[in-house]
């Protein structure tokens, strides 16, 4: 069922955080890798999804790069068609990408299923709510990953008062930036 009403909050909400988010420094990603690191780091042995940057995205391959080091397992999401959940396919430093819908990139490799979720989004609030392209795949995909813990990721200008939101959305369990790890949920999964 969609909402209308919430639908326009959320395209105007979308356009605002397009328009914004433009110009920032890439290489903060170096930042946010450092703050996750020490402030939120997966438990050992995680499965960490992550994405390759589209748009004016923060870079997380300093990240990823960090975790690949540190033993983790790490996956990237294929953009299937819509209306379905995400999935994932084992990636580590320096595999080859291919291209997929919407200009992302994907590897071509077995599919893993994440236990620990970096997430992008377009603007983000301190209760966890977060607003993405309006696709719905990250919502469908963590509704269906309930104990996997939920990281956004991105610039601290990304964030706004209140995300519009609704049934569907789910909420982050913290936001990470290039200043700082934002926790959003109290009850968060044992790790985080
Ligand atoms: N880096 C990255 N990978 C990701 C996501 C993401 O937000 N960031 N996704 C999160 O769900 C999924 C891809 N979802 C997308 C859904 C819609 C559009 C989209 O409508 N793009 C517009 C252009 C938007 C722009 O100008 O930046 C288009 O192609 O017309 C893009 C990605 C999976 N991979
Ligand atoms: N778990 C779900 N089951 C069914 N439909 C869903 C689910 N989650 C989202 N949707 C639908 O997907 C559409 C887009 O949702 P929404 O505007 O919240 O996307 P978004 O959070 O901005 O995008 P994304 O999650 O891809 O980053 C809406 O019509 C919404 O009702």
């Amino acid at each position: 069922m969609v909402d209308p009403v919430l639908a326009a909050a959320k395209a105007a909400a979308r356009a605002e955080a397009m328009a914004r988010r433009t110009g920032f420094d890439p290489a903060l990603g170096g930042r946010l890798a450092a703050i996750v690191l020490a402030e939120s780091p997966p438990p050992q042995g995680a499965i960490v999804s992550g994405f390759w940057p589209i748009g004016d995205e923060i870079d997380l391959r300093p990240l990823l790069i960090a975790l690949h080091a540190r033993g983790h397992r790490l996956c990237l999401p294929e953009t299937v068609k819509r209306g379905n959940p995400l999935i994932f396919r084992r990636w580590q430093p320096g595999d080859r990408l291919i291209p997929g819908r919407f200009g992302t990139s994907h590897p071509d490799s077995e599919t893993l299923t994440p236990d620990f979720l970096l997430v992008p989004l377009l603007a983000f609030d301190r209760t966890g709510h977060r607003l993405g392209y309006g696709a719905g795949y990250y919502d469908r995909t963590l509704a269906a990953l309930p104990h996997a813990f939920r990281l956004g990721c991105a610039y601290a200008a990304q964030e706004i008062p209140e995300v519009p939101a609704g049934p569907n959305d789910v909420r982050l369990h913290a936001i990470a930036t290039e200043q700082a790890l934002i926790r959003a949920m109290a009850e968060s999964p044992r790790f985080g």
